[in-house]
C-alpha cells in the first residue's frame, strides 16, 4: 500500500537546501497550523454562539461588516506566523500592514476568513494566502512590497473548513491539494497537478444581482439561460456556495466559472472581491490548474495595485468559458 505524502514531506521535499524556499515552507506550515485552530473553531458550529456576530459598529479595512470570527482568525494567523521569516502580514481585517520579523525575507497577504456570511449556517468558509518576496532595500516603504502585480507572488493557496479541511496550494509549480487527515492528524497530499477541464456548462454568481450588472454580463447571463436553444447552445448548471474558497474548490474538483462582476452598487464598481488577498492568489491557483482569471477582460496576475484593499470584478475558472465571457465585452 503506498502512503500517502504530508505536506511536512512535499514541503522538506521542495525546499532542500534552498534558503528563500525553506522561508516560504515554514511560512506555508505555519498558515496551515493556524487553519487547524481557526477549522477547530468553525466545526464547533453553533457551540460557539457569538463567532458570527458583528464585532463593534466599525467595518474592516475593505468596508464590510466584521464578524467576531474574522478578527480571532486573524489573531491566529497572526500568532503563528510570529516566529517565520514574515516581515509584514497584510490582511483584509487591518486597514495597515502588521509589522511581523524585522528580518523577514517575505510579506504575506491574507483573508484570514473568507465565506464570513456563511460563518453561522454550517456551510464552508475559508482562509486565503498569497506569499510575496521582501528585500527591505528594494523598497522605500513596506506597502510598496505589497503593492505588485500578482505574478510577483512566490507560492498561494486557500483552506476550505468544509466536510474535509482541504489546502490547496502552489509553488509555481502546478497546484496541489492536501487534505487534514483527522485520524493523523497531518495534511495529506491527495491531488496532485489538478487541471481544470477548459470547457463547462456550470457557473457561479450571485444572479439576484443582474439588475446592477452591466450590458455585456447581462447578455452573458441571459444566453446561459437561454440554454441549448440559445446562442451558446448548451444548457447550464448554477452552483453558488457564496464562500469564494468553496466554489473555487468546486471548480477545481470539475470545472466551471466563478463571476463576481462590477455593479452599479454603492461601494461595487469594482466588484466584490480584493485584489490583493483574494483574486491574485485565486488566480495563481487557477492559472497553475491550467484555468484562466480576469476581471471580465484583463489577465488578473498582470494588474498593478494602488491600494492594499482595492477591489477588482473576478471571473475564474474554466479557461474556454473565462474567455467566452471576455467576448461578451
Ligand atoms: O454576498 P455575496 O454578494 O454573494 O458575495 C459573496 C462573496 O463574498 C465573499 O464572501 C467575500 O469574502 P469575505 O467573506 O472574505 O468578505 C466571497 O467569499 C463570496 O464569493
Ligand atoms: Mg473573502
Ligand atoms: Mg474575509
Amino acid at each position: 500500500m503506498s502512503v500517502a505524502v504530508s505536506l511536512k514531506t512535499y514541503l522538506t521535499d521542495w525546499a532542500g537546501s534552498d534558503a528563500s524556499r525553506q522561508a516560504v515552507a515554514a511560512t506555508v506550515t505555519a498558515i496551515a497550523e493556524a487553519g487547524l485552530g481557526i477549522a477547530d473553531l468553525v466545526a464547533r458550529g453553533p457551540l460557539e454562539e457569538g463567532l458570527a456576530n458583528i464585532r463593534g459598529v466599525d467595518p474592516n479595512a475593505g468596508g464590510d461588516a466584521q464578524k467576531e470570527l474574522d478578527v480571532v482568525a486573524e489573531e491566529l494567523i497572526r500568532e503563528k506566523l510570529l516566529p517565520t521569516p514574515t516581515a509584514f502580514l497584510a490582511s483584509e481585517e487591518s486597514e495597515e500592514l502588521i509589522p511581523l520579523n524585522p528580518e523577514g525575507r517575505l510579506v504575506v497577504a491574507v483573508d484570514p476568513l473568507d465565506g464570513s456570511s456563511n460563518i453561522d449556517t454550517n456551510v464552508s468558509v475559508g482562509t486565503i494566502y498569497s506569499i510575496m518576496p521582501y528585500d527591505a532595500s528594494a523598497f522605500s516603504k513596506p506597502e510598496d512590497a505589497v503593492m505588485r502585480p500578482g505574478s510577483a507572488q512566490v507560492a498561494a493557496g486557500f483552506l476550505a473548513y468544509g466536510p474535509a479541511t482541504i489546502l490547496v496550494a502552489t509553488f509555481g509549480e502546478g497546484t496541489q491539494v492536501f487534505v487534514h487527515d483527522r485520524r493523523t492528524g497531518e495534511f495529506l497530499l491527495a491531488r496532485t497537478d489538478v487541471e481544470i477541464p477548459a470547457e463547462t456548462k456550470e457557473y457561479g454568481i450571485n444572479q439576484s444581482n443582474v439588475r446592477h450588472w452591466d450590458a455585456p454580463m447581462q447578455r452573458y447571463l441571459a444566453d446561459c439561460l437561454a440554454g441549448k436553444e440559445g446562442p451558446r447552445g448548451k444548457d447550464f448548471n448554477m452552483r453558488w456556495v457564496g464562500s469564494m474558497v468553496a466554489d473555487a474548490f468546486r471548480i477545481f474538483t470539475r470545472g466551471g466559472v466563478y463571476v463576481y462582476p462590477r455593479d452599479k452598487r454603492k461601494g461595487y464598481d469594482n466588484g466584490r472581491l480584493r485584489l490583493i488577498y483574494e483574486a491574485f492568489p485565486l488566480a495563481f491557483l487557477v492559472e497553475q490548474a491550467k484555468g484562466a482569471a480576469t476581471d471580465g477582460t484583463t489577465r488578473i496576475l498582470d494588474i498593478q495595485p494602488h491600494h492594499i484593499h482595492q477591489r477588482i470584478p473576478l471571473v475564474f475558472g474554466s479557461k474556454a468559458e473565462v474567455e467566452a465571457i471576455a467576448s461578451y465585452y
